[in-house]
């Protein structure tokens, strides 16, 4: 078999998306979504998920995984949008806490302090690197007054993000563009700033995406990003270390979790002039960044948060895998959907596992500039 060109995995990724999800993208979300899927489109883009994840972790298995990045992500956010939507909102990445601060107030301010850390301002011209559905665009736009081009592959998130955006009347202010971070087709030195919020671990090679951000960067603009990485505590010969990274690839779609010593090599090798280095979870905060996956009810900051908590803690997810497999079994949720809710267990279980730890963090602050010459 041939490899697609990029334009016809594009054609062929947005016909796979039409089929699966429908015309009506936006308006469904959660349960509704979920269960207007095409059945074996459904079951196809699970199969293409989890092809790779089949508990081996030696190079080759490892390879196959790198290579299909594109596939593989993409098909992995095809399946768990509605799940991620159901569970945690359109910010799809974590957050610190302060005591007595809401679920909602503390995931805004992480996406404010990117972009007060990028220096983003009214008028800039700003992408967003692994956009999600739109939610951290939405966010720092109001925030900042800046224009934001949110690059995805993801056909399913894009319509999301578009929707969404024009709903809360912003559609002047944002636009949503399909790509591969890893090639991406604006003119060089476009953007002011750019900015990524824990997509960038999605890459087969850190240098690759890093090294496309800087070629569209202004010469003097800033790229922030909150990165996903294994810690320096992390020793990938552990067999208990690299079952915990092995989880957080298998439940979360990523190819290859890197040490954070690659990536701020790669930001260096790339050109990039690091100007703020810093491990945001490593610190003594009384309410941990991973505490809506522990199921500790001592955590819960404000009444409002109980639902979420509830869905996203142990019993709310073993409630969602119960139902999935029983609409799974009477023929109404498509095949497959209960493996994506065990993959997302995993996921909850090495991110829990790999923050107690401290082996593993999801806002590793990188702040970069592109020198001006
Ligand atoms: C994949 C990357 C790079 C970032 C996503 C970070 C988080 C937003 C997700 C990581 C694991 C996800 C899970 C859920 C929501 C989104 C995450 C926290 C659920 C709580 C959604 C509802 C399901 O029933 C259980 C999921 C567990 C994992
Ligand atoms: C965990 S989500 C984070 C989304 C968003 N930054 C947020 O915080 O809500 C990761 C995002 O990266 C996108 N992504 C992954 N691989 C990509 C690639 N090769 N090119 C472009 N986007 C990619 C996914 O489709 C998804 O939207």
């Amino acid at each position: 078999m041939t490899a697609d060109s990029p334009q016809e995995l594009r054609n062929r990724q947005a016909k796979f998306t039409a089929e699966l999800h429908g015309d009506d993208i936006g308006s469904k979300t959660g349960l509704k979504a979920f269960l207007s899927k095409n059945k074996n489109a459904q079951s196809e883009a699970v199969t293409k998920y989890l092809r790779h994840w089949d508990g081996k972790t030696d190079e080759e298995a490892e390879n196959r995984r790198l290579e299909d990045y594109n596939e593989a992500t993409h098909s992995y956010y095809n399946v768990v949008t509605d799940f991620y939507e159901y569970g945690w909102g359109s910010s799809f990445h974590f957050s610190r806490f302060y005591p007595g601060e809401s679920f909602t107030a503390s995931v805004a301010r992480h996406e404010h302090y990117l972009a007060y850390k990028a220096d983003i301002k009214a008028g800039d011209l700003v992408l967003d690197v692994g956009c999600g559905v739109g939610g951290p665009a939405r966010e720092i736009a109001r925030f900042t007054g800046a224009n934001i081009i949110g690059l995805n592959n993801n056909d399913y998130q894009i319509a999301k993000a578009k929707y969404y955006a024009k709903k809360a009347g912003l559609a002047d202010q944002l636009d949503f563009v399909k790509g591969d971070f890893m090639n991406m087709h604006f003119e060089p030195e476009t953007f002011d700033k750019v900015y990524a919020i824990e997509a960038t671990c999605h890459a087969p090679k850190l240098e690759g995406v890093y090294g496309e951000i800087y070629k569209v960067l202004k010469p003097g603009g800033v790229f922030a990003v909150y990165e996903w990485v294994m810690t320096d505590k992390y020793d990938e010969k552990n067999p208990e270390h690299r079952k915990i990274a092995y989880e957080i690839e298998l439940g979360d779609g990523i190819p290859k979790m890197f040490p954070a010593q690659v990536a701020r090599e790669a930001l260096s090798t790339v050109g990039f002039e690091i100007l703020h280095d810093q491990d945001l979870a490593d610190n003594e905060d009384a309410v941990p960044w991973y505490y809506p996956l522990t199921g500790e009810w001592r955590y819960v900051q404000t009444i409002s948060d109980l639902a979420t908590f509830f869905r996203t803690s142990y019993v709310g997810r073993k409630f969602t895998t119960t139902m999935v497999t029983i609409m799974e079994k009477v023929g109404i949720a498509p095949k497959g959907s209960r493996d994506v809710t065990l993959a997302l267990e995993e996921a909850a279980v090495g991110l829990v596992a790999g923050g107690k730890a401290k082996l593993f963090t999801p806002m590793m602050l990188f702040v970069a500039k592109k020198p001006e010459n």
